[in-house]
């Protein structure tokens, strides 16, 4: 289903319209206390735009005076910062001389967010102005209080319109139980600004079950159609949709899935080994990109609004000044925290985005070993550190399932595991009909099988490290918490210490009746709706003994056959998280070739589907014999 359609016609309110007002409403609140117990006001010493003096660069961080100016205001509208949150968007950039200097701790502060003068209560007793008496010295006051009432009114007006929505009867949303398959098939329910309505109405109801709900409909009714719903509007496999709706509670799941169909803004890292940010900046403006800091949290990213010319080809990217990078991939390599002169372990590198940070990080002193299994995308890699001038990376091509064999003993180990991708589904739009139970089987076998050999990798009595840190573009429990709970318990001697990080969620520490260790709060996750960065996981283990294992000379083979009889044990992935049930992933296959046929405008109805799935059933059948009999 086209999601540009959607846009034509006119669309209920959405979830962060009715957020907003919320919002205004609490951040009026706030603002009228706060004035109440402010201080006087004093005068704004806020300089004219056009008459600013030249800024003293003291940080080397800093960004430099006399940039061409950006209108901030314009690409603000346009473009939401990176871990902007609404308290941010009252810190306005004016100019690139404005931007808040990158560890500035004034950055966050109250004070900032108290500079912007206030239009108190109390100011308001006493102070009846009448219009005969406006002059030049209260022309100001009275304006400011025409807009406070104004404003009071609107948020009243927008009140009233979402209450008496709350009041109307209660609303038959599901098809009536008389009308059954039938009701959920006709032409309207695939019409998309029917189905996006319903979908809002069936979140209001599942907020407010009590009240709302119709009587003798179940949640689970609710829940069914509103999975299906989103199948239907955003794309997506049941079997995924379901697992991804799971993790949240419906309001946030729209805004997940909502976060999804938005791609995320582009962002640099600076290579510290070749130049400092606020050259890398400068020079990149006088090019004409539009760019600013990413936030408080990195010294090096920077934001790119939008350029003249291609980011991937720019004179400084070809010398080696940056490498493009998603935000969320720095944080791993911040949890690791790299110290010169270390021996550290990139087990899962290519194509080196975070092992060339990790290089930069040492001040390309002591030694980073960079390995992929895969020898073509090991190519990437050494072309990266080249580029990037990281003289202390060595490049290996290992399944990373060998290590500790191959070498060990290091300082420091990261993990960024292969994954099933669930964090970046607005990059790759695919994963939303190809990722299968299976994958929710095999990935992780893989994942808890490289994690034990990373731990195993680790010098226990490092005098400077010692850590592991573990990273995922995934979402999914079986992913995230479920594997480094299953090192927990197959590795004692590791524990989860504070990843470092400012920014983040904390990981479950239960989910859906499996209880994991309560350390697992100490674990990061980041989602595309929250942070406006790719999804993504971080764990940081500190190794506080050595272990038989790190001497153990066992492969790739062995340790695989170890996890799958582990697991079979336990029980875990096939009871918990993803039932494998070929008949259900038949199902799902089926649902995905119709929408897919649907999507390049062809009518299922004039394929032979059915041909079609035979052969696929046939090659599920053929693929599963095939892994049995290994
Ligand atoms: C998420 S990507 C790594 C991205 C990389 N860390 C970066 O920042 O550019 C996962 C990588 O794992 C590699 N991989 C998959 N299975 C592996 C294995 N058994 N051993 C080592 N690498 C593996 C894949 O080839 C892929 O390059």
């Amino acid at each position: 289903m086209g999601r540009r359609a959607k846009n034509k016609q006119g669309a209920p309110p959405s979830f962060e319209e009715i957020q907003k007002v919320k919002e205004k409403r609490e951040n009026k609140k706030r603002r009228s206390t706060e004035s109440k117990t402010a201080e006087p006001k004093k005068k704004s010493k806020k300089k004219p735009k056009h008459d600013k003096p030249v800024k003293v660069v003291e940080d080397e961080d800093e960004f430099p005076a006399g940039l061409p100016e950006v209108d901030y205001d314009k690409l603000a509208k346009e473009k939401k910062s990176l871990f902007e949150d609404s308290e941010d968007e009252e810190v306005r950039v004016e100019t690139l001389d404005d931007l808040p200097d990158v560890g500035d701790d004034e950055y966050d502060s109250d004070e900032a967010k108290r500079a912007k003068p206030i239009f108190s209560d109390e100011e308001d007793a006493g102070d009846d102005i009448e219009m005969e008496k406006i002059n030049a010295n209260n022309m100001e006051k009275y304006s400011k209080m025409l807009d406070e009432e104004a404003e009071e009114e609107e948020l009243e007006a927008e009140e009233e319109l979402l209450e008496g929505q709350n009041e109307q009867p209660r609303p038959k949303i599901l098809p009536a139980l008389d009308e059954g398959e039938e009701g959920e098939d006709n032409a309207q329910s695939h019409d998309v600004t029917f189905v996006r309505t319903r979908m809002l109405e069936i979140v209001k109801v599942l907020e407010n079950f009590k009240n709302l709900a119709e009587e003798g409909r179940s949640r689970a009714e609710y829940i069914d159609r509103l999975i299906k719903d989103i199948c239907e509007y955003y794309g997506y496999t049941q079997f995924l949709a379901e697992k991804l709706f799971n993790l949240f509670t419906p309001s946030e799941a729209m805004e997940f899935f909502e976060a999804n169909e938005v791609r995320r803004p582009i962002t640099i890292r600076t290579n510290t080994l070749r130049t400092r940010r606020r050259d890398l900046a400068q020079a990149l403006v006088n090019r004409g990109v539009n760019l600013q800091p990413i936030g408080p949290w990195t010294k090096v990213g920077l934001q790119i609004f939008d350029s003249q010319v291609p980011i991937g080809a720019t004179p400084e990217y070809l010398a080696g000044h940056y490498i493009l990078q998603a935000a969320s991939s720095f944080l791993p390599v911040m949890a690791l925290d790299p110290h010169p002169n270390e021996r550290i372990l990139d087990m899962a590198a290519a194509p080196g985005g975070k092992t060339t940070y990790i290089s930069a990080m040492m001040k390309g002193t002591g030694v980073v070993f960079a390995n992929d299994s895969n020898k073509v995308r090991t190519t990437s890699l050494v072309a990266n550190a080249h580029r990037l001038g990281c003289e202390n990376v060595i490049v290996c091509n290992y399944d990373a399932r060998e290590f500790p064999k191959v070498i060990g003993g290091f300082d420091r180990v990261l993990l960024d595991a292969p994954c099933s991708g669930t964090g970046v589904i607005s990059k790759d739009q695919s994963i939303k009909v190809s990722r299968t139970p299976k994958d929710f089987m095999q990935i992780p076998q893989l994942q808890k099988q490289l994690l034990l050999s990373a731990i195993d990798s680790v010098n226990a009595h490092s005098e400077t490290g010692g850590v592991i840190t573990y990273s995922t573009c995934s979402v999914t429990v079986e992913e995230d918490e479920a594997v480094v709970d299953y090192a927990l318990r197959k590795r004692p001697n590791v524990k989860l210490v504070e990843t470092g990080l400012a920014i983040g969620k904390n990981g479950f520490t239960s989910y859906r009746g499996k209880t994991f260790h309560t350390s697992l709060s100490l674990t990061r996750r980041y989602f595309p709706h929250t942070y406006n960065v790719d999804g993504f996981y971080v764990a940081k283990f500190k190794k506080i003994a050595s272990s038989p294992h790190d001497v153990s000379k066992a492969g790739a083979k062995e340790k695989e056959k170890s996890v799958r009889a582990d697991e079979k044990e336990e029980g875990l992935i096939f009871h918990d998280f993803a039932k494998f049930d070929d008949k259900e992933d038949t199902d799902i296959m089926k649902e995905s070739i119709k929408r897919s046929l649907k999507r390049k405008g062809i009518n299922p109805k004039g394929v032979n589907v059915d041909r079609q799935l035979k052969r696929i059933e046939e090659n599920i059948k053929k693929a599963s014999e095939e892994e049995e009999e290994e």
